[in-house]
């Protein structure tokens, strides 16, 4: 650890709970650095609720030839986890309910564990897992800049939160809206710290530091952090924020500049199992682009219209001046054969073209205006495309041997 960063450090001090629970840990990964240093807490609590020490690195088992993922087995992470697989064609078969493993019967040499978020990460790193689901938050707090883990796919569409700092709505926290007017509250001492509880220790004391604030005092807790403040055992809270109701209903607000980190579910992997692990490349090659075929065909609608016109071109022209209805490379115009005076002929011709779900009212708009009629909308299952852009980012952002 640098001295530039021990000093950085030094006016932390940090309190724990006594619960088992608990594990507040003080690491801090700094961008030049190779590794992760840690920090050991100045007022050092108790041996069996710290851990000072990053997850060790541990060897990559070479006896186990199966790939493994990890999956949310409890929480609301997990039946939103195995719906989105089943979307994907990828239904997990767990044979028995109290069973930890899984399969995925499409992709044979794959074990699924079914593993609380944080212990997914913390076997990502043991090397007990190669591949798995779980909110970025939990990747954030509990790999602790580890740079073995690689968040393969960061955006699966679902477990939208944020991580934010809240403060209560009264009291001394009246007229503070912004994480400067509680900084430079006058009542932060070394004496009397402001207290934060939460259970996301590394995060929110990496956040803290870095916007400068001396005097705090952290507390860990594993549930219920709103219920800290009304009880005046904390100042603040640093928690998951999705519709900002358990705020509100707790009388507390978040402040101007207070968010820690935006979170969604990803796909994590294991650089050191990308590398050396067989089979787990082409698993993840798969996976992503299963999952992105998917999400991006969810977000995006097939409309299908008739037009009069002379000819395709002439159609598509007039289909062209129109910015909502120009589809992913363009408008597919087909004729539309019909019988006349015995004759086969061609007065109408039919489009199809891809648009975003938002822009769905206004592409019919636009297609009415141009002199569409009978318009049908479905729904797209997977739009593939030449090549997952995540899979070439993994290469060219990580390093890993995509070929
Ligand atoms: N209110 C929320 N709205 C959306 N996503 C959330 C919310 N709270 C948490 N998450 C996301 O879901 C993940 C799992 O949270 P969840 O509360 O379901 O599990 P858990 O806290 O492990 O379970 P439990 O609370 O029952 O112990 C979090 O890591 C976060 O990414
Ligand atoms: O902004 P909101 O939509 O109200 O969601 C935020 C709440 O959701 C999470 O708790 P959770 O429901 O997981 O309960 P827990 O504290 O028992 O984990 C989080 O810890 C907040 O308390
Ligand atoms: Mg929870």
């Amino acid at each position: 650890m640098s001295a530039m960063l021990a000093a950085q450090l030094a006016h932390v001090s940090v309190s724990l709970s006594p619960s088992p629970k608990s594990s507040f840990r003080f690491q801090v990964r700094p961008s030049s650095a190779v590794g992760v240093c840690s920090i050991a807490p100045r007022a050092a609590a108790s041996a069996t609720a710290v851990s000072a020490k990053p997850a060790a690195v541990a060897p990559l088992s070479s006896e186990r030839t199966v790939v493994r993922i990890g999956l949310p087995s409890k929480g609301r992470m997990a039946e939103q986890t195995l719906s989105l697989l089943k979307s994907c064609q990828l239904s997990v078969k767990q044979l028995n309910p109290r069973q930890y493993t899984a399969e995925i019967p499409l992709i044979p040499n794959l074990e699924v564990w079914l593993q609380r978020p944080t212990d997914i990460v913390r076997k990502l790193q043991s090397g007990d897992l190669d591949l798995g689901i779980v909110g970025f938050d939990i990747v954030s707090e509990y790999g602790m800049g580890n740079d073995d883990l690689i968040v393969v796919h960061d955006a699966l569409e679902f477990g939208h939160c944020r991580l934010s700092l809240a403060v209560p709505k009264e009291g001394i926290f009246e007229n503070i809206n912004s994480l400067k007017g509680l900084q430079e509250m006058p009542i932060w001492t070394e004496e009397r710290p402001l207290r934060v509880v939460t259970g996301f220790g590394y995060l929110g004391a990496k956040f803290l530091k870095e916007k400068g604030f001396k005097h705090i005092k952290f507390l860990s807790a594993d549930g219920a952090l709103e219920s800290y403040p009304p009880m005046g055992m904390a100042d603040a809270i640093v928690d998951l924020v999705s519709s900002g109701t358990t705020l509100r209903e707790n009388n507390l607000k978040e402040i101007e500049g207070g968010v820690v980190l935006q979170s969604q579910a990803t796909l994590v992997a294991s650089r050191r199992s990308l590398h050396k692990r067989k089979g787990v490349l082409e698993i993840t090659h798969e996976l992503l682009e299963r999952l992105e075929a998917h999400l991006s065909a969810s977000s995006q609608l097939m409309v299908t219209a008739n037009m009069r016109g002379s000819s395709a071109e002439e159609v598509a022209e007039r289909v062209l001046t129109q910015t909502s209805i120009c589809g992913l490379q363009g408008p597919t115009i087909s004729p539309v054969y019909c019988k006349k005076d015995g004759k086969v002929a061609v007065e109408y011709y039919a489009i199809n073209v891809v648009v975003p779900q938002k822009l769905l009212y206004k592409s019919i708009q636009q297609l009415r205006s141009i002199g569409g009629s009978g318009v049908l909308v479905t729904k797209l299952t997977y739009i593939f495309d030449e090549e997952t852009p995540r899979w070439r980012n993994l290469s060219q952002s990580w390093g890993v041997n995509t070929l």
